[in-house]
């Protein structure tokens, strides 16, 4: 077998040409054009281009965005004082704090500070709380890249096995949920799935791999995951970022899997861009529940 390639980069261009013909009605409409605001601390590289392409994103879609760099020096009471000033700025809709903060910086304590209308991640604890309960404001970027991008390659997922490979805040948890979530709750991207929540401690990772239709991969550790742990068929969904070497590959071994599986997304050019794709959608829905009407 010789998986179909889910072509993320391609989706991502999608959704964001439509979050741009939404914003383009919405600020016709007499809407205040959305604004984000990205805070970067330090100079890591990887986050540096990140933040660049959320920008040049936010630009290409009508968004208006601003850069508040800090240096890798900066104290937690100042980070926490820029976010507040943020929070308390008119102008600005949404709010993201790139990770990871430079060490010596309480993560936890300054994504609490974000403003939770603002909070364009959904790492608050507000808006984790209101998608646990099954009544999201905003969609977590990555999870809910990867529920589009299932959706729009037509992958059936209610009643399916999913084993989601990591337990992080920011895609193993929250993609549990969305992937599990009934209909009428998580809206239009409830997915009814069967889930599974392995990470490296579970006894067994290989058999539970198995077990599984469609695997999602986020934990972190290059090439993982390899054709031989997978059901024939399975749909694999790889969420790693791994920089080894000049070469970028994902959590999972690209081409083993490649040759059990039905279906792939690569690295890059698979979850990655959506993230950004669905940051852009969230920032306009926060300007829009400024004003009611979202
Ligand atoms: N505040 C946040 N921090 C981080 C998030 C996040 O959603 N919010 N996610 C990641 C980083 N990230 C966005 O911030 C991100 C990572 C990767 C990509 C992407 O498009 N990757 C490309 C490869 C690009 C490369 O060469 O590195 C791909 O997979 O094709 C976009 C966004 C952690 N921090
Ligand atoms: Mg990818």
């Amino acid at each position: 077998m010789t998986a179909r390639i889910l072509d993320g980069k391609a989706i991502a261009a999608e959704i964001r040409g439509e979050t741009a013909q939404q914003t383009a009605d919405w600020v016709a409409k007499g809407g205040k054009q959305p604004c984000l605001a990205a805070v970067l601390v330090g100079s890591d590289p990887a986050s540096e281009v990140y933040v660049r392409n959320k920008q040049r994103a936010c630009e290409r879609a009508g968004i208006d965005s601003q850069l508040h760099r800090l240096d890798a020096s900066t104290s937690q009471a100042e980070l926490i004082a820029v976010v507040e000033r943020l929070n308390n700025d008119p102008h600005v809709d949404g709010i993201l704090v790139q990770l990871p903060l430079p060490a010596g910086l309480d993560e936890r304590e300054i994504l609490d500070v974000v403003d939770p209308m603002k909070d364009v991640d959904a790492f608050s604890p507000e808006n984790v709380g209101l998608l646990v309960q099954g009544r999201p404001r905003f969609l977590p970027c990555t999870p809910h890249g990867v529920v589009q991008l299932l959706k729009r390659c037509q992958i059936p997922v209610p009643g399916k096995h999913v084993v989601v490979i990591g337990r992080s805040d920011i895609v193993g948890k929250p993609m549990a949920l969305l992937l599990a979530a009934r209909d009428g709750t998580c809206g239009p991207e409830a997915a009814n799935a069967t889930v599974t929540i392995a990470h490296s401690q579970s006894d067994d990772l290989e058999g539970i791999v198995r077990s599984g239709d469609i695997i999602v991969a986020a934990v972190g550790r290059p090439e993982m995951v390899r054709g031989s742990w997978l059901k024939p068929g399975a749909v694999v969904i790889d969420v790693g970022i791994n920089r080894v070497g000049d070469r970028l590959v994902g959590d999972v071994h690209f081409e083993e899997a490649s040759a059990v599986a039905s279906a792939i997304t690569p690295v890059p050019g698979g979850v990655g861009p959506l993230t950004i794709a669905m940051l852009l959608q969230n920032t306009l829905m926060a300007a829009k529940l400024k004003t009611g009407k979202a």
